[in-house]
């Protein structure tokens, strides 16, 4: 796995709006074959890095390459190998299901009758609806749909599961992980640190524009952070720490704990921990 490619690679990536802050020296690499995680908060610049990678907007700094090719000169090429799900969803309001996922396997000259057939078996979508009758889940659907129906080498999905129901969340993992099992990178942007936990294998925390921390998930869990639960003078308290374990328990010996509790913590406190400093 390690010894893989990158397939995305992003060196030092600034894009403003104007005065805006949108994202500020971002560098991160993605090696072939892996399920990456991006977390973030609301506004964190998630939607920034993904529309730059994808050559969407322009960024005043930095390089993007994307399965070897640059992400500005080489967008079109880069466009018609990834599938890319926006985190909103716009089609023409009055085109039927059918006509939007053939359009969309059209800009990649492909023909994907089959799996989109498939695909919308899964989701239980029916290609007759207008999107306009469609609920904003199904929306959602129809979207996934139209960015995975070419089996793309690379599979950016921004916010994919807000808006779908558990079981739809369920089917759309287990796509996900057959994609990958056939060779997709995929890179999906998060607030879900459940679904970054179970699926993905490394990920990125973003804040402020800024990336506090790249690794893989299982390190993530595994960092030196610890979540300390204690009771003391019959109240509860809870924390996030960072360091020496000796200095902690010589801190707790000076108080009166009536309980104590020291864990490696969820990834929700990890990624809390990161956005409280
Ligand atoms: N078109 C725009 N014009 C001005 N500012 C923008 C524009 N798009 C994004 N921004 C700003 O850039 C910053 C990053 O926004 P971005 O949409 O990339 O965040 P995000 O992590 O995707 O958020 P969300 O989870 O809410 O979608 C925010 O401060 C946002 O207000």
């Amino acid at each position: 796995m390690e010894s893989r490619e990158n397939i995305i690679e992003i060196r030092d990536l600034t894009k403003s709006y104007g005065k805006k802050r949108g994202v500020e020296s971002i560098s991160l690499s993605v090696k072939e074959g892996d399920i990456f995680g991006f977390l973030g908060q609301n506004g964190a610049g998630k939607s920034t890095t993904i529309r730059s990678m994808l050559g969407l907007i322009h960024y005043q700094k930095g390089e993007i390459h994307m399965l070897q090719m640059d992400a500005v000169r080489d967008q079109k090429e880069i466009l018609r190998q990834v599938g890319y799900m926006p985190s909103e969803v716009l089609f023409y309001p009055s085109m039927k299901v059918k006509d939007v996922i053939a359009f969309a396997a059209r800009a990649r000259k492909r023909d994907c009758f089959n799996e989109a057939r498939r695909l919308c078996g899964i989701f239980q979508v029916d290609g007759e609806k207008k999107i306009e009758e469609l609920s904003l889940g199904n929306r959602k659907k129809v979207s996934i749909i139209c960015a995975m129906q070419h089996r793309p080498k690379i599979l950016i999905l921004d916010e994919p599961t807000s808006g779908l129901d558990p079981l739809m969340q369920e089917a759309f993992f287990e796509l996900i992980l057959e994609y990958n099992r056939q060779g997709t990178t995929c890179f999906l942007s998060s607030h879900v640190l459940s679904e970054v936990k179970s699926y993905c294998r490394h990920a990125a925390i973003i804040k402020d524009g800024k990336i506090v921390r790249t690794d893989s998930v299982e390190n993530l869990l595994k960092s030196d952070v610890r979540c300390v639960k204690i009771k003391s003078g019959g109240r509860k308290k809870e924390f996030v720490y960072t360091g020496k374990m000796e200095e902690l328990i010589h801190e707790l010996a000076g108080m009166q704990v009536e309980d104590v509790l020291i864990e490696e913590p969820s990834l929700d406190e990890i990624f809390r921990h990161y956005y409280e400093k």
